[in-house]
């Protein structure tokens, strides 16, 4: 049964006994199913009776046009009615309530006395009038229902959507009072829809200071705002996006949107985007020599735990990649893993990089601040590469902030709780700075709590056979050619070379001597750099001398100004190739094998 004009039985009874008063003759009203839904005088006992499909009522249904008899229950119309003989009604003048094609119900005028026939069929054609317009009464609040119907289950579906969106989401009003929220929204915010409908926006986020007028002119701005609910609750940062509702003839503005997500969500999923996730795992470090095996199970338990490393060992050793593996095997693993370089940043800037900066710290500060490291690695790993090149005005605010756990940014007055695991590294002597003062002691102390040495390429020579064919490997499937090997000559020079930039330098020269080489043939010595086949002759020269037992305090000083001349020689022959830029030096630096800090230091000695 169609529900629809049930839905409004009410109003039809109400319709029903106005016109039977208006009119002196009884009505009745079939639903679909041809049971009298509404009646009055005689007919009103009849609510609930259903007529048979052979009834007058059943072929108007089926046809869905009007039907008068002036002699029901013997006139022809009425012959196959189940009631023909028998039926009390004297005359009856049936109308079909229709939406357009749609026939919901029969409204019918009944004559049940001689009177009543009389004054119905006195005027066939005003009665049919009337009838019309009170089916079309009836038709149109039921079509209103209709679009009520529609308008609930769109409003649903859109509620559905929204609370399943991951974003809070809020809408104002054109007071900015706060009149719809989402599931996702009261989740972040911690609060009941109670708490926060109908209140004011500047009430609920006190540094909201968007107004509707510049709202207007920009369409869309992202702002951050922070929510507190009270002094006992943490105070909560959000990114939001504040869009304008617009009426639909122009520039009226209705209210607003708020889309937000917390800051600290935004951060963690910015820097997966970027990529800093870390990249390697303890199997992707080569080496088996006892002091690299050594390295790996220590560092392998420490990954287990949030304590502090300190790495240690010369440029080039692995101290990042070690990094790396520490925060993939820790239970951080899927959340940032950040690196910063201290002696790559200028030493001004170095305080904002790490702990961030509100807006108007500073002249350039970005509009609405920017958020530091440590608050990009919450709840993962922070890096601090090149340690010892860390201001010692920084080196304080850092020792704050591992016994705090919290920071605070550049010109803010907030304090910011972070939850972050401190690996660092250097290749400088931390003990021989401290006691210059150039490092503090109690930080020293506060992150070498694990320490570990990476020892040098030279101090683990067994490893570079390892290294060099997997090396030869890695290039060779990058470049798409089949794995080459080294002859003999060409492997006794790597093995007794010295290796000052140890693996990168070892990784460059591998990916330098296969793209010299013939495709398919054996690396051979004219294809090694030319600064490990000048160095390899110097050493057989200091070698000669030596073997000759004449090497004096002098020539030990004079072989070591021809080997400064030399490595001055070869940085210049590099500057030349890759030209004076950053970029160049960046290149040049990877074509000695070096990092582009000790680039930097070297460049400084030799003042080019
Ligand atoms: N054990 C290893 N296995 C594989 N690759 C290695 C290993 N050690 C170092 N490398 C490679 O050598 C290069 C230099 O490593 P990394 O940057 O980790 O050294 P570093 O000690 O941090 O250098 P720096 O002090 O100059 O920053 C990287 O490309 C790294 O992948």
């Amino acid at each position: 049964m169609t529900p629809e004009l049930a839905s409004v039985k009410e109003f039809v009874q109400q319709v029903v006994e106005a016109i039977a008063v208006a009119l002196s003759i009884d009505v009745m009203v079939f639903d679909p199913e041809r049971t009298i839904l509404a009646g009055s005088g005689v007919t009103k006992a009849e609510i609930g009776t259903i007529y048979n499909e052979n009834s007058l009522t059943g072929s108007i249904l089926v046809s869905g046009h009007p039907i008068i008899t002036r002699d029901s229950g013997r006139s022809e119309e009425c012959r196959h009615c189940y009631r023909y003989g028998t039926c009390l009604h004297l005359a009856v003048v049936a109308y079909p309530i229709k939406i357009e094609s749609d026939v919901l119900g029969s409204f019918c005028l009944v004559a049940t006395d001689e009177k009543q026939k009389k004054r119905l069929l006195t005027d066939e054609e005003g009665m049919m009038k009337f009838l019309d317009k009170a089916c079309q009464m009836i038709g149109s609040v039921i079509n209103e229902r209709r679009v009520q119907d529609q308008l609930n289950t769109i409003l649903k579906r859109y509620d559905n959507v929204v609370n399943t969106v991951h974003e809070g989401i809020i809408v104002t009003d054109e007071m900015s009072k706060i009149i719809h929220l989402n599931r996702s929204a009261l989740e972040l915010l911690g609060i009941t829809p109670e708490e926060i409908l109908n209140r004011h926006i500047t009430k609920v986020f006190h540094d909201f200071s968007l107004t509707l007028d510049e709202l207007a002119k920009r369409n869309k701005i992202e702002i951050e705002i922070t929510y507190q609910k009270d002094t006992k609750h943490k105070k909560k940062s959000f990114l939001a996006t504040v869009m304008p509702i617009l009426a639909e003839e122009g520039l009226e503005i209705k209210g607003a949107t708020i889309s937000m997500r917390s800051l600290k969500e935004v951060h963690s999923y910015a820097a997966k985007l970027v990529g800093t996730y870390s990249k390697y795992e303890f199997k992707d470090i080569v080496g088996q020599s006892e002091e690299i095996v050594r390295v790996k199970n220590k560092l392998q338990k420490a990954a287990l735990t949030d304590s502090t490393i300190l790495i240690r060992g010369e440029s080039g050793t692995g101290k990042e990649l070690f990094a790396h593996a520490v925060h993939g095997a820790s239970y951080r693993r899927k959340e940032p893993f950040i690196a910063i370089n201290c002696s790559a940043i200028p030493e001004t800037l170095i305080e904002s990089e790490l702990f961030g900066y509100e807006e108007g710290a500073f002249t350039g500060a970005k509009r609405g601040g920017k958020p530091g490291k440590f608050e990009l690695a919450d709840g993962g790993t922070l890096f601090l590469d090149e340690l010892g090149d860390m201001p010692l005005h920084v080196q304080s605010k850092l020792l704050r902030v591992l016994e705090n756990h919290s920071i605070e940014r550049v010109g803010g007055i907030e304090s910011i709780t972070t939850n972050v695991r401190i690996i660092a590294a250097t290749n400088r002597n931390l003990e021989e700075m401290v006691e210059r003062s150039e490092f503090r002691g109690d930080l020293y102390y506060r992150l070498s709590v694990i320490p570990i040495f990476i020892p040098s390429l030279k101090e683990r020579k067994q490893d570079i056979p390892l290294f060099i064919s997997y090396f030869l490997e890695k290039y060779g499937s990058i470049m798409d050619r089949p794995i080459q090997q080294l002859d003999t000559a060409t492997m006794a020079t790597l093995l007794n070379y010295s290796w000052p930039g140890n693996v990168r330098e070892l990784q460059n020269t591998i990916e330098y001597a296969i793209n010299m080489s013939e495709i398919g043939q054996e690396i051979m010595l004219e294809h090694l750099p030319q600064k490990i086949l000048a160095m390899a002759n110097v050493k057989n020269e200091v070698e000669d001398v030596m073997t000759k037992q004449i090497i004096t305090k002098e020539s030990d000083k004079q072989t070591k100004i021809k080997l400064k001349n030399l490595e001055k020689e070869i940085i210049k022959e590099a500057l030349e190739r890759f030209d004076n830029t950053t970029i160049g030096k960046e290149m040049a630096a990877k074509y000695l094998g070096i990092s582009i800090s000790t680039l930097y230091r070297k460049l400084k000695e030799i003042s080019y």
